[in-house]
């Protein structure tokens, strides 16, 4: 991925987030500028005490700027975590709405080739992002500000111990660099596979009652272990791994202490440094080893966040299908001239060269067996999928320059699968039509004569089904379908095997509204049944 998409994609969000991003970041550096001679303060405190002309006033003096020092860097740090959790979490929220609508908005015939349960972790993760906003990381980046003022302080006190840490401090930086490093490739390996791990228990909820029927629980179980069972091995590794290092680093500490104080007590022996100057020395070097740590460890957090950039840049790249701009009222005319369709490059054609023609108030059966191609029709109206060969002409215009959202918006459709939502009935009937109204509703129903059909549930309309619509059966899913289909005064009604699972009255209610001609002015029916419905003037027979 190159570089400049990286940073022109984190400069989007940051730049919507700037107010809090400057405010935090002009804290945290007036936050390490106001800390740094904290530690020279408490060493010139300890020298004015052990020296001969101690007094009650200086220790006043400099316990008062010492608290003061402390109440303003606890008020600084307040601020930037505050406004670095803001940011944080704006951040968080924009990006992922935005992949939610770039997947929603994508060519089916792109989506095809992703997972869901990929996209899903891959939009997951892509919190991760907003990490690099993270108060600690950040602290981390400003700690380079306090090793640089820690060096000039001790400086002061003492320029040959001084050098003295400056060699040693190289040392620990390549150790903590070197470790993190292995640490972190472990990290990645580990976010990828349970990233996998994550998708597949998302797809198999996805189909649960499926995987029951079949009765493969145990088999999916047990598919589910053996990747989780890999990933806790790798986890296991990855924690000895972590650890070892810890152990390393406080041992390097322990021992540059040691040093430090045996060399200091020389120069305290030889009257070339006071005790307040060691404590000053000693509480420099106490804050600079953590700071060269976090330092170094900017990379675990980095090399991860930049992989995940790419994968959602990835996703950032997915077309838009709608790229149409042209808007119409009606659907007077649809004209299939020598369409022709694939699903992909590798498949098949399903469709070769179809010509068809619908006008307004038309009532079309498409017939054909399994397979034939009949739903696929439906879905090249529809603007899900773009012919491969031919054109389809809505009104006399190209289909890919209509608009597909207004498109969409003029045809009421009952699809074979149904897709209920967690609701009431009466929500369900009018999810997507959210100008209309109950009294809509109300109207439809007497209208379809199909009064007394939600009598038998608990609570009439209002009956709640829970997520993915269980609750009903699959005939009156179609009627709920049926009747979504019917609001919003539609110019194409579409029945896909629409009433394949309904009984033989409700089926003939559904006709007769059909055939009353209440709801639309054109209406597709697809079947593979040879039925005879006196109301088509038209039948394609595939
Ligand atoms: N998303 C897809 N990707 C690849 N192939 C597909 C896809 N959807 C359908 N097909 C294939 O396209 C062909 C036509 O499918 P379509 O659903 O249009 O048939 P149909 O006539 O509606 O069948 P049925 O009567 O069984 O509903 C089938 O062979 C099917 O396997």
């Amino acid at each position: 991925m190159i570089k400049s998409e990286r940073i022109n994609f984190l400069k989007k969000y940051m730049v919507r987030n700037k107010k809090n991003i400057v405010i935090g970041l002009l804290s945290m550096i007036l936050f390490s500028l106001i800390t740094s001679p904290l530690s020279w303060i408490i060493g010139r405190t300890v020298d004015m005490l052990s020296s001969t002309n101690r007094s009650y006033v200086q220790l006043l003096q400099f316990i008062l700027v010492i608290l003061s020092i402390h109440v303003i860097s606890i008020l600084l740090s307040y601020i930037y975590q505050i406004c670095f959790s803001k940011a944080q979490q704006r951040i968080n929220k924009e990006l992922k709405v935005d992949l939610l609508e770039i997947v929603f908005n994508a060519p089916m015939s792109i989506l095809e080739k992703f997972d869901k349960g990929y996209l899903v972790s891959r939009i997951d993760e892509s919190q991760q992002i907003s990490s690099l906003l993270n108060p600690v990381n950040l602290s981390s980046v400003i700690g380079i500000f306090n090793i640089f003022f820690s060096f000039i302080i001790m400086f002061t006190v003492n320029s040959k111990l001084a050098l003295m840490s400056m060699l040693i401090v190289p040392i620990c930086f390549v150790i903590s660099v070197k470790s993190t490093n292995k640490i972190q490739s472990g990290a990645t390996e580990i976010q990828e596979a349970s990233g996998k791990v994550s998708g597949n228990i998302f797809e198999d909820f996805n189909r649960i009652e499926n995987i029951k029927i079949l009765n493969i629980q145990n088999t999916r179980v047990s598919n589910i272990m053996n990747k989780m069972d890999k990933l806790l091995k790798k986890t296991i590794r990855q924690t000895r791994y972590l650890i070892s290092y810890l152990q390393l680093f406080s041992l390097t500490n322990s021992f540059i202490t040691v040093l430090i104080l045996g060399v200091s007590g020389v120069f305290i022996i030889r009257n070339e440094m006071t005790i307040g100057g060691y404590t000053t020395f000693s509480l420099y070097l106490s804050q600079m080893l953590p700071a060269i740590q976090g330092l170094s460890n900017i990379s675990i957090t980095l090399k991860p966040t930049i992989v995940i950039i790419d994968r959602v840049l990835e996703l950032f790249s997915l077309p838009n299908e709608n790229i149409g701009m042209k808007k119409i009222e009606t659907i007077d005319t649809i004209c299939f001239s020598n369409v022709s369709f694939k699903y992909s490059d590798q498949s098949q054609l399903f469709l070769n060269r179809l010509n068809l023609s619908i006008q307004s108030g038309d009532k079309v059966l498409i017939r054909g067996k399994n397979g034939a191609g009949k739903s696929t029709i439906l879905k090249l109206i529809l603007g899900i999928y773009n012919v491969t060969g031919g054109e389809i002409k809505i009104n006399g215009m190209l289909s890919t320059e209509l608009d597909k959202i207004n498109l969409r918006s003029k045809i009421g459709m009952v699809s074979q699968n149904i897709e209920l939502y967690k609701g009431t009935i009466l929500d369900n009937i009018l999810y997507g039509c959210e100008t209309s109204s109950e009294e809509n509703v109300f109207t439809i129903i007497e209208k379809c004569n199909l009064k007394n059909y939600f009598e038998n549930f608990p609570e009439k309309l209002n009956t709640e089904l829970s997520d993915l619509g269980n609750g009903v059966s699959g005939g009156q899913a179609q009627v709920i379908a049926f009747l979504r289909a019917l609001i919003g005064e539609k110019e194409l009604l579409i029945f896909d095997e629409a009433t394949s699972n309904v009984d033989l009255r409700t089926r003939q209610l559904i006709f007769d509204v059909l055939e009353k001609n209440y709801f639309s002015k054109t209406v597709l029916i697809v079947s593979h049944s040879d039925e005879k419905l006196s109301f088509v003037n038209k039948v394609v027979q595939l």
